[in-house]
């Protein structure tokens, strides 16, 4: 799995073992495919792992699930930053910074389109009370977890446990500080596997860590500092709604081109014939599309501004 990548040499564990840590470069035959954290690979040459030794990635497994952010002013190209994570983490403040509904819709989308299941965390706990941001989100049914500085983690290693999670999340809404809680010895770790480039590690890189726990159920997060928005440009209604089991079934039955946003745009859409949960999860999920239907220019604006 690889856990780091910074500047042509990609950081890989053999085994899933975080102490079997080998540094590699791509092999020529891999052409343009792109290796980025999470994905699994196939490494050959020297695997000792010693100071200076240096194998090839030769071939990149099929992902199961992609995380993928917008082009910038820092990237002129949509990108997968993270592969393979089975659950994406939104980190979000409920005060100072105040939570951005905004960024947490495109998290959401980008979630849901990717594969990967959402759990909405928040923090600073001790600074605002949970309700009103967590009914904003009550409707589409999602694990909401706290993880204030005073809150007990356990509910989120629950969480974790076995799995592969990347971790979203704004700059200054407390993110470092639960990874060092999650990831005893997080900044060493982080400099260990990030390291492995030629030149002074970048805190934009996206970096895999290991959670404490028994090897065979071993879970890992996946930092990722550098993503301020999500790839959802060419992202369909239908490709969120698919993500929902129930609300899957239901669009069969939506007239061809519907983009379920109900009446006036899309009367005869199936999403209102639901009823009982499934009906209300559907709203949510419309409600949602609503949302992350503006231009990924404005939504990136957004997140350059401070507050
Ligand atoms: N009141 C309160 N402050 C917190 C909490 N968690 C973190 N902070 C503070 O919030 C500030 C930002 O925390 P960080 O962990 O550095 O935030 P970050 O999201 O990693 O931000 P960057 O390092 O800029 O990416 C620090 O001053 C923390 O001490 C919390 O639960 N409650
Ligand atoms: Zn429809």
């Amino acid at each position: 799995m690889v856990v780091s990548v910074d500047r042509g040499r990609w950081g890989c564990v053999i085994g899933g073992d975080p102490d079997r840590l080998v540094v590699a470069m791509r092999a020529r035959e891999l052409g343009r495919t792109p290796v980025v954290v999470g994905d699994q690979v196939s490494v050959v040459g020297d695997l000792t792992g010693r100071p200076d030794t240096l194998a090839r990635i030769v071939k990149v497994a099929e992902r199961s699930t992609v995380l993928r952010r917008t082009a910038d002013d820092t990237d002129p190209y949509e990108r997968i930053v993270v592969a393979n994570a089975d659950q994406l983490l939104i980190v979000t403040a409920l005060a100072d910074p105040p939570p951005r509904t905004g960024f947490v819709e495109r998290a959401l989308a980008a979630a849901f389109v990717g594969g990967l299941m959402p759990i909405l965390c928040l923090t600073k706990s001790d600074l605002a009370d949970p309700a009103e941001f967590t009914r904003a989100f009550a409707d589409l049914d999602l694990p909401i977890v706290l993880a204030g500085q005073a809150d007990p983690l356990d509910a989120v290693t629950g969480m974790l446990a076995g799995h592969i999670t990347a971790l979203i999340g704004h700059s200054g809404v407390g993110k470092s500080t639960l990874v060092n809680r999650l990831v005893p010895d997080a900044d060493r770790a982080t400099g260990v596997v990030s390291g492995v480039g030629k030149g002074r590690h970048t805190s934009t890189q996206s970096v895999a860590l290991p959670l404490p726990g028994p090897a065979r159920r071993r879970g890992w997060v996946i930092d990722t500092p550098g993503i301020r928005s999500f790839g959802l440009a060419h992202v369909t209604p239908d490709d969120i709604v698919d993500a929902f089991d129930d609300l899957r079934d239901a669009i069969e039955d939506c007239p061809r081109g519907c983009t379920h946003l109900g009446p006036p745009a899309d009367p005869e859409c199936a999403l209102d014939q639901l009823e009982g949960n499934s009906y209300r999860r559907a709203m949510a999920v419309r409600a949602l599309l609503v949302a992350v239907t503006g231009s990924p220019e404005a939504d990136s604006e957004r997140m350059h501004d401070p507050h």
